[in-house]
């Protein structure tokens, strides 16, 4: 039995569970697709609410034989295929994909290939002059045509990325409620208080692997943006499909909006956001607690909930809370900590000695700081046998009240509390580096032009190659910016930033910094999970990680002073990240897509998302 239902511009299909049938309409709408396509990137064709191809990564479809349960799926045609991000294809639908889905004449008569809708629309982006323009215009192509927005970033990376992320993201999130047109996510907020199951239903797709959550507390070192934070999980969760090969489909970016202590927000006429001051304490943990057990419910034990900007008084309550019983990751405290380890590991090829020879100074002890520094110590701990306690003394750390010392150890935060070591009181950066005598300065502060001349040049006559780290997003926020760490260490610093600067010359020598965002490991690191089907994050997946992205730099990076790979080989770099997590998944026994893959580096780079178009015919 079949039931065919044919509407003018939707083509309804409800087929029985007969493996061969299912092969057949396959055949017909997806010619160029093979079934082995289909898993690692193929879409899911049915409307959501229907059955539908499923999580063809997983269990449920992982093979073609499994491919029976009934499903329904809408081809959508005319008019409302154009329509559709996931399937339009704009000028590139061929004449005779026009004549069979009631194209003709919607479109004007020439076809371009999907390469030259690329060269046009990038020769368009690079007209505008104002980077939210772009950023605008990357927002249009996603919601207009989902795989040519792929294409665009993933051939562009080194250009796009910092118009889809950082710096440009954190303006247009200052600017959300203005630049706001279509919903690209799901907005949770106190009202939905008691609904959070019903809400996650309403978002179209299901088979969800990986929702990136934020409650816009602290978006960048931008502060509270409240909903507005909105533009951070979309942006991250393009980058897991551009940089790491997740479909699209699988993504699902979550805003939770508990209020903003922002005044100018609350008094903005365009705030999309509850007016009110946050919620706190039980109200608060009620939400999350809602929030989580829905997420479980609905999209089962391995969809990976990433934590994303979220404040410290909340950030490291909720990932230790949730860590036993989800899969969860935060970004800011645990992958930040990963792609600064690598940087670190990779820059002992530059400045020698092992990772225990040399002596770190934070500025900033919240998520990001204290986050890096734990895991420097876990290596170091790791490669010398020495206890975490010990190997923790070498590491320092300077907060808004000067250095972390043990006479302040009362007052300290929970996670400021291992950093609090034997000194008398330091009140300034500047008198922290010459009483520590580090070798590598790290500034994960939020706090932008932090890191003055006096400073570098301290940090330059202390040492012959001085590693300097601003970390700190967007740009403005950069505790110093490349030319001033290059010029004022009159060329000695291997310097590396958050947000990316130019290339800089100084007395004829070309210097080119490096990125050291969390945009290396995450994407990658979420893949390792999903292709293994991991059940729980742990710290050796962090470290293996971050062995995985040093081991990425090759010797021309090393001559060009680099410590980071350059992010147009990233997918090939998240492949091998990937490989490394998923080994350390298996190894746990926190593994369950069993049985574990020969070559997980292979396995990785076939299960990646390619956006090349689809024929329908
Ligand atoms: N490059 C990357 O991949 C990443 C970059 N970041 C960036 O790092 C920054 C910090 O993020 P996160 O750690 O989550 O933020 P937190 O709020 O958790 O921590 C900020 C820390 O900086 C300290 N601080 C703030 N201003 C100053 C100042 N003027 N002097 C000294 N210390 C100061 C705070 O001190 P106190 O505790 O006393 O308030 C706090 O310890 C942000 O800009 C973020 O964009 C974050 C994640 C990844
Ligand atoms: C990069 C990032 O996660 C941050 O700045 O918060
Ligand atoms: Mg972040």
């Amino acid at each position: 039995m079949m039931w065919l239902n044919r509407h003018r511009h939707n083509i309804n299909i409800l087929l029985p569970p007969t493996k061969g049938l299912v092969q057949k309409l396959l055949a017909v709408t997806m010619s160029s697709t093979s079934l082995k396509e289909m898993r690692n990137g193929g879409e899911d064709y049915s409307n959501g609410h229907g059955g539908g191809v499923r999580d063809l990564y997983g269990e449920d479809c992982a093979t073609e034989d499994q491919l029976i349960t009934p499903w329904t799926f809408s081809v959508a045609s005319g008019c409302s295929l154009l329509r559709d991000p996931r399937y339009n294809k704009g000028l590139a639908f061929t004449e005779g994909e026009r004549d069979a889905h009631y194209l003709r004449g919607l479109l004007p008569p020439a076809v371009f290939n999907q390469e030259l809708q690329e060269k046009r629309l990038m020769h368009n982006l690079r007209q505008y002059e104002v980077p939210l323009h772009r950023y605008m215009a990357m927002m249009d192509l996603q919601e207009r045509n989902e795989r040519l927005f792929y294409k665009l970033l993933i051939d562009n990376v080194e250009e796009l990325l910092p118009v889809v992320y950082t710096p440009t993201v954190g303006e247009a999130c200052q600017k959300y409620g203005s630049i706001f047109r279509r919903p690209q996510g799901l907005y949770i907020s106190l009202k939905e208080k008691g609904k959070i199951l019903e809400v996650l239903k309403n978002w179209p797709e299901k088979s969800i692997q990986v929702i990136v959550v934020t409650d816009g507390e602290r978006i960048l070192g931008l502060g509270d943006l409240g909903c507005q934070g909105m533009g951070i999980p979309v942006g991250k969760l393009s980058l897991y499909t551009a940089l790491g090969g997740v479909r699209p489909s699988s993504c699902l970016p979550i805003t939770i909006d508990v209020g903003t202590n922002n005044e100018k927000l609350l008094n903005d006429e365009f705030y999309i956001g509850l007016k009110q001051k946050r919620a706190a304490g039980q109200e608060y943990a009620e939400l999350l607690e809602e929030f989580m057990r829905a997420v479980k419910q609905n999209y089962g034990e391995k969809v990976l909930v990433q934590f994303e900007d979220f404040a410290n008084h909340n950030a490291f309550d909720l990932l230790e809370k949730y860590s036993s019983s989800h899969l969860v990751f935060n970004d800011d405290i645990q992958g930040t900590a990963s792609v600064v380890l690598a940087g670190l590991l990779a820059s002992l090829k530059l400045v020698g000695g092992t990772l225990a020879d040399h002596t770190f100074l934070f500025l900033g002890a919240g998520e990001a700081g204290t986050g890096i520094a734990e895991l420097i110590a876990l290596e170091i701990s790791k490669q010398t046998k020495a206890p975490v306690e010990k190997t923790r003394k070498k590491i320092w750390l300077v907060d808004s009240k000067g250095l972390i010392v043990s006479s302040r150890l009362e007052s300290l935060q929970h996670f400021k509390k291992p950093w609090a070591h034997e000194h008398e009181p330091v009140k300034t950066l500047l008198d922290a580096v010459k009483a520590i005598k580090p070798t590598v300065l790290i500034g994960s502060s939020g706090a932008g032009k932090t890191f003055t001349k006096e400073v570098v040049e301290t940090m330059a006559s202390l040492n012959e190659k001085p590693l300097i780290l601003a970390l700190s997003n967007p740009t403005s926020q950069s505790e110093c910016t490349a030319e001033e760490a290059y010029t004022w260490s009159k060329g000695k610093a291997i310097f590396a930033s958050g947000s990316p600067f130019d290339p800089v010359e100084y007395e004829g020598k070309v210097f080119v910094p490096g990125q050291a965002n969390n945009a290396y490991i995450f994407p990658g690191f979420g893949l390792g999970l999903i292709i293994s089907g991991a059940i729980r994050v742990r710290d050796e997946m962090l470290l293996a990680a971050s062995e995985a992205l040093a081991a990425q730099v090759s010797q021309e990076n090393y001559d060009k002073g680099l410590i980071y790979p350059p992010f147009s080989n990233i997918r090939k770099i998240s492949a091998h990240i990937a490989a490394k997590v998923a080994t350390k998944a298996y190894d746990l026994g926190l593994a369950s897509h069993l049985p574990r893959p020969k070559d997980l580096v292979k396995y990785a780079e076939s299960c990646m998302y390619s956006p090349g178009y689809r024929s329908y015919r």
